[in-house]
């Protein structure tokens, strides 16, 4: 877990903290902050030991098999470069066939490992990519599914988090790849850098070459400072890429809306919109990469400069040596320095991966604190409500005790909707809330279901599809066959289900036609998405059929049957009522006062007032 206690004070401040921090680096103000500091070292291990939790582990392993390999890889160089070197200088020297056809053979075999450890190395760093996504994005499934994480982050912006989806599907992906890559290719400059180093103080002691590296460093912190910081950029395309992304998904959810009111023209407009917020940043950002990219070619020729001065600069001064041994310590001489010199370069421009890579693992560590703040508040919501003796037993009744409702405003604080609701709802006390649009119906249910936290009061739940169930206006479909809408959230691949009782159900609720053979439609008929497929009212049947099969002790309706026509609605009811469910209904129908024993007139005065009144 990310250590967040130094940092904030209660888990609701939390969450509004990250929200700013968040909100304010979508506008650009927090960019500053992201770059490769303690900060980014702390998310960073907190990432990888989430995909890598033992050295034991299938990524731990992957990672131990790359560098077996780079180790390999180097030595086979280091090796092969002195064994040729020596080959084929004694076979030109001496112009010996001998020596050549060694040398031949030599290069022959070094090529054919050389080979085999790239491909290697290849492999290992994709498997390693994909090891650390699918680790990363299934514990962000994880923590984004429980506790209802993924409503309060997607639809009440807690944390203030932007594009969840985009965060989960794209940026771990290029965050896996980032960091494989990085993993893969600052070894070799290292090594190299190690070796050439201790090589280069073996003839030439560590003073030359370490003033060496200091005047580098030196000057490659001057470049740093003054060129862009890329984490930043990195950040802010991905957060565009996710708006862009997420215009085109409500496109598609809303397509049919959309060609009805012939809004295609007004669409292209809202698309361009996404598209030109991106594109213009990316332009900006290719121009801040063009100062990047210059302090970076900079940085890399003036090692050989600055190495050349190093290593000149003493010869110059050894006026007294003999031609033939000045020029051939020199050779020697600069070829160290160089060696080294050109490693240590190429170790000081991974910051640029590193900096890229910090944009990433912003955007995750964003992701993952919000997400682990939200578990907690809820944990301590449960334990709250637990010590309060307001657990959600099953079996027991739905009570309301003292309970005030508000919708949330923009600024933070609650609008009242209802005020101090003291309610018990026993099993056979079907309930039915009334009340003018946007008065606090659903809002009501929501904090009944635990989507929204009340105001202040408690509220008191049975818990479990087989105790409470809620069949909303347009009922959830997911991918998959006629048999799993109706046994929804049950699994039909895993877990028994009988289809008689799945038929019955259905016919129940009068979708017959689906189950007898009149339509081409059966148990095992699948569509990617039902909605399309469905009507209004077809589809409000399937969510009574699914309450028919789980025949939970409290059935809680919002507006669930108003595409079904009044006869039908009554039979729904009749149905429903005979299976002993006990109904809380949200409906503007006078038919349907007739199934309820208990009439919440919610006033919609804007001081939260409300009657409950016997029917
Ligand atoms: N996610 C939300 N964020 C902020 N305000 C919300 C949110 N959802 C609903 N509201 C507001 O809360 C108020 C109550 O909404 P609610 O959905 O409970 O109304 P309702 O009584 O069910 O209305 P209707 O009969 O039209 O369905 C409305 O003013 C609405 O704008």
């Amino acid at each position: 877990m990310l250590d967040l206690k130094s940092k904030e004070t209660s888990g609701a401040a939390a969450t509004a903290a990250v929200g700013r921090k968040t909100r304010d680096a979508g506008r650009g103000k927090r960019t500053r902050e992201i770059g490769v500091g303690k900060d980014f070292w702390n998310e960073l291990g907190y990432l990888l030991k989430v995909a890598f939790p033992t050295a034991g582990s299938r990524g731990g392993q992957l990672l131990g098999a790359q560098f077996t390999l780079l180790v390999m890889r180097t030595l086979l160089t280091v090796r092969a470069n002195k064994v040729n070197t020596f080959y084929l200088t004694k076979a030109i020297s001496s112009a010996s066939w001998k020596f050549w056809v060694r040398w031949f053979f030599n290069f022959g075999g070094w090529m054919a490992s050389g080979v085999v450890v790239n491909s290697g190395l290849r492999y290992t760093e994709s498997l390693i990519t994909i090891e650390l996504r699918a680790a990363l994005t299934k514990k962000a499934h994880k923590m984004y599914m429980e506790n209802n994480n993924f409503y309060k982050t997607a639809v009440l912006r807690q944390g203030g988090l932007d594009n969840v989806d985009q965060r989960i599907v794209a940026d771990i992906d290029a965050f896996a790849k980032e960091t494989a890559f990085l993993y893969g290719h600052s070894f070799k400059p290292i090594l190299e850098f190690t070796l050439s180093l201790t090589e280069a103080a073996k003839e030439l002691g560590y003073s030359r070459p370490l003033a060496l590296f200091a005047s580098q460093i030196i000057i490659t912190g001057v470049l740093r400072s003054i060129a862009p910081r890329l984490g930043p950029m990195v950040a802010r395309e991905a957060a565009l890429e996710g708006g862009f992304r997420h215009t085109h998904a409500r496109l598609i959810a809303h397509a049919e809306e959309i060609a009805l009111l012939d809004g295609g023209k007004r669409e292209i407009e809202i698309l361009d919109e996404g598209l030109d917020n991106l594109v213009v940043t990316q332009r900006w950002h290719a121009l801040q990469r063009i100062r990047k990219s210059v302090a970076d070619n900079v940085s890399k020729f003036q090692g050989l400069l600055v190495g050349s001065i190093f290593v000149h600069v003493p010869f110059m001064m050894k006026a007294s040596v003999s031609e033939g041994e000045r020029i051939s310590s020199f050779r020697a001489t600069e070829e160290l320095m160089l060696r080294c010199g050109g490693a240590f370069t190429e170790v000081l421009l991974l910051g640029k991966n590193l900096d890229e890579l910090a944009g990433y693992t912003h955007r995750l560590s964003q992701l993952f604190k919000t997400l682990d703040l939200a578990s907690k508040e809820a944990r301590e919501d449960k334990a709250k409500l637990a010590s309060a003796g307001a657990d959600h037993a099953e079996g027991s009744p739905i009570v309301f005790d003292k309970v005030t409702v508000g919708a949330p405003e923009p600024d933070g604080s609650q609008r009242v909707l209802v005020k101090d609701l003291t309610l018990a709802v026993a099993s056979g006390q079907h309930l039915l809330i009334t009340g003018p649009n946007g008065c606090g119906k659903t809002s009501l249910l929501r904090v009944l279901a635990g989507l929204w936290a009340p105001v202040s009061g408690t509220v008191t739940r049975p818990s479990g599809v087989s105790s409470i169930m809620w069949l909303p206006q347009r009922p959830y479909l997911l991918q998959g066959s006629l048999r799993d809408q109706v046994v929804y959230p049950r699994d039909a691949r895993t877990e028994k289900i009988v289809d008689a009782r799945v038929k019955e159900c259905l016919m129940m609720a009068g979708l017959a036609k689906f189950v007898d053979g009149s339509m081409n439609v059966g148990l095992n008929t699948r569509h990617l998405e039902w909605n399309d497929v469905l009507s209004g009212g077809e589809r409000q049947r399937i969510g009574f059929a699914r309450l028919y099969y789980h025949a939970p002790k409290f059935a809680i309706l919002d507006e669930a049957t108003s595409a079904i026509n009044p006869d039908e609605e009554s039979k729904l009811y009749e149905r429903l009522i005979e299976t002993d469910t006990t109904v809380v209904s949200i409906a503007h129908r006078l038919e349907l006062r007739k199934f309820h024993k208990l009439e919440l007139k919610i006033a919609g005065d804007g001081e939260g007032g409300f009657r409950i009144l016997k029917l």
